[in-house]
């Protein structure tokens, strides 16, 4: 039986733990906080991340990292971008040499400007062939309530790509492999960055032409930077791209679209994130990263520069908007 270790006890980590072990697999979670672990060994819920899922009994759970990692043969790590290199330091010993490391964040390291993968390679020193992406269009409430859904898990070993796919494969979560990792990462923190600008069209009583224009100028911008980058635009066509930025954009229950709409509607950054309760809104330090990944790549990136100055700059989104559609026009 494949062992797994969930590290984070998030909404996603918990949402994708639960998959793992309804897909057979033999799963311990680990939480930062001991009273999260212990709520979701005893009670079998996670009630600060996903209150009201039931999640199965044969789920374990500890804040001991060391006893979470024992034996694993994927390491799925679900902490947030920004905190998964302090994190990895303190794992990283007790790592299996053989382990499969399976990267569920979606962002760009500030300052570093690096891909999750990139960090997991600097911190742990492992090959590149063991490290793994999962991203595709996957609200951790829906699939929680097991709607079904598809996902891809990108790898350059597809032995190991395969592996991660029979272990999380269930009636209702159906996982894709793919060899492109950096086209599946750069997806994933794009689509935040504009998950955020629809928000705030949407906060300040924009209607769908709008936001169906954010959407196709975002994929327009992911995929200059995927492609600058080396990523194929097969991958930002599919899962990982389209369509995880149809389902942010279009959800409400996306933290990041959520957290745009405050700004549009004139809150300030510190309502937008009140009003996350304590969960996080990656595209907010990502807009950054993303902007000055491409900038050095000499990658044009409108839509993700203007959320950077709303949220960084102090940019009203009236204004944001204003320089937009002000921009010389230019063949698609
Ligand atoms: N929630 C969702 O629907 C999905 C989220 N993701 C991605 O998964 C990653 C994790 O997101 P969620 O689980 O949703 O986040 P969350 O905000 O629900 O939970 C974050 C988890 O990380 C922990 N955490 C926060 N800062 C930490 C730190 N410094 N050290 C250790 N733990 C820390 C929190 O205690 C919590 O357990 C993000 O990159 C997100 O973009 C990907 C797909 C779906
Ligand atoms: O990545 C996600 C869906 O695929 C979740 O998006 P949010 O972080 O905006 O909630």
């Amino acid at each position: 039986m494949t062992k797994a270790a969930v590290l984070g006890s998030g909404s996603w980590g918990t949402a994708f733990a639960k998959v793992l072990a309804e897909a057979g697999t033999d799963v311990t979670m680990w939480a930062r906080r001991a009273e999260v672990a212990d709520a979701i060994a005893n009670t079998h819920e996670n009630p600060f991340y996903l209150p009201g899922t039931q999640l199965p009994d044969s789920l374990a759970a500890t804040s001991d990292h060391v006893a979470a990692l024992d034996g694993a043969d994927i390491v799925v790590l679900a902490v947030p971008s920004q905190s998964l290199r302090a994190n990895l330091e303190g794992w990283s010993d007790s790592i299996g040499k053989n382990a499969t490391l399976l990267s569920l964040a979606k962002g760009i390291e500030s300052g570093s400007l690096l891909r999750m993968s990139q960090v997991i390679t600097q911190v742990t020193g492992a090959d590149p062939s063991r490290i793994a992406v999962l991203s595709g269009p996957n609200l951790a409430r829906e699939i929680a309530a097991r709607q079904p859904a598809a996902t891809v898990i990108a790898c350059s070993d597809s032995a190991r790509a395969i592996d991660v796919q029979k272990s999380c494969a269930t009636g209702y979560f159906r996982p894709y492999t793919n060899s492109d990792v950096i086209g599946c990462e750069i997806g994933g923190a794009c689509k935040n960055v504009i998950a955020l600008a629809c928000g705030m069209a949407s906060g300040i009583g924009l209607g769908e032409n709008t936001i169906a224009s954010i959407i196709t100028r975002g994929l327009a911008e992911m995929i200059r930077l995927g492609v600058a980058l080396g990523a194929k635009p097969a991958t930002l066509a599919g899962l990982a791209g389209v369509g995880d930025l149809v389902a942010t954009c279009s959800s409400p229950l996306s933290r990041n679209r959520s957290f745009g709409h405050v700004l549009g509607e004139g809150g300030s950054m510190e309502r937008a994130q009140e009003a996350a309760h304590g969960q996080v809104a990656e595209g907010v330090k990502s807009c950054t990263s993303v902007r000055s990944l491409a900038d050095s790549y000499d990658v044009e990136m409108p839509l993700t520069d203007s959320v950077h100055r709303v949220c960084h700059e102090g940019m009203s989104v009236q204004e944001a908007v204003g320089k937009l559609l002000g921009r010389q026009t230019k063949p698609e």
